[in-house]
């Protein structure tokens, strides 16, 4: 991904989310307050819900003309969403889809050490491990864009920042761009280049994160309530 431009007008709860920004970073965080739209802007990148006027552009292209398949964007929540009967190798072949013979399962499999639990079950894992097959199904299906909402909250921060470090060589070695919601200061600085401020809707800072993390002392402090 080169550039992303989302633009979007439209009331959600009890505020309006209405953004206009160009992304250009590969790595971009979304920072703010509970309820401040930011698991809301994700949908919307991901093409779960499209409001009216809604145009989400990569490199060019509106993603909202184009049908889900042709899309290319991952989106991995807080809540996995893994199949529960399948095994760890059954839940990532599922997303390689038909680019299965371009190595996508093994390259999630090894990034991630899921070798060992290929053969278990989604429902005898521990959150971290399900945490990495999520985001190692997710890479599996060969993404433009990869959205992560709050995946690395509860982890232990070895183990965290472990993971989120090798989500960013991966997908910067392969261009993929990355969109993730954080309330955690350390995760944005760890993973993203560029930080998005947020706040009631709207976007209330813009830029390299160190930059708006420093411009702005409160939001060194976890945004968590
Ligand atoms: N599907 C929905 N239908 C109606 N209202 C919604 C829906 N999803 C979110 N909202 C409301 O929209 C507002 C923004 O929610 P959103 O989840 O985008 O915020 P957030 O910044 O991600 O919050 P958090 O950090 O708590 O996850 C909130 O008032 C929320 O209650």
């Amino acid at each position: 991904m080169k550039e992303l431009k989302i633009k979007c007008d439209a009331p959600i709860g009890g505020i309006r989310l209405r953004v206009d920004t160009t992304l250009s970073n590969p790595s971009t965080a979304l920072f703010g307050p509970s309820g401040s739209g930011k698991s809301s802007l994700l949908r919307i990148v991901a093409g779960l819900w499209i409001p009216a006027g809604t145009e989400v552009r990569l490199d060019g292209v509106d993603l909202t003309q184009l049908p889900p398949h042709k899309r290319r964007i991952a989106l991995v929540a807080q809540e996995t969403a893994l199949f529960p009967h399948m095994s760890v190798a059954e839940n990532i072949q599922f997303a390689t889809g038909p680019r299965s013979g371009e190595g996508g399962f093994e390259t999630a499999l090894h990034l991630f050490d899921l070798q060992p639990l290929q053969n278990a079950r989604i429902a005898t894992l521990s959150g971290g491990e399900r945490k990495r097959v999520a985001i190692a199904r997710a890479l599996a299906s060969f993404p433009r864009v990869l959205l992560l909402d709050e995946v690395f909250t509860g982890m232990h921060r070895t183990q965290r920042n472990d993971l989120i470090l090798r989500v960013r060589e991966h997908c910067a070695q392969r261009g993929i761009g990355i969109l993730s919601v954080t309330h955690e200061p350390t995760e944005a600085l760890l993973l993203n280049d560029e930080t998005l401020a947020m706040d009631d809707g709207k976007i209330t800072a813009q830029g390299p994160t160190r930059e708006v993390l420093s411009n702005d002392l409160s939001l060194l402090e976890s945004t968590r309530d």
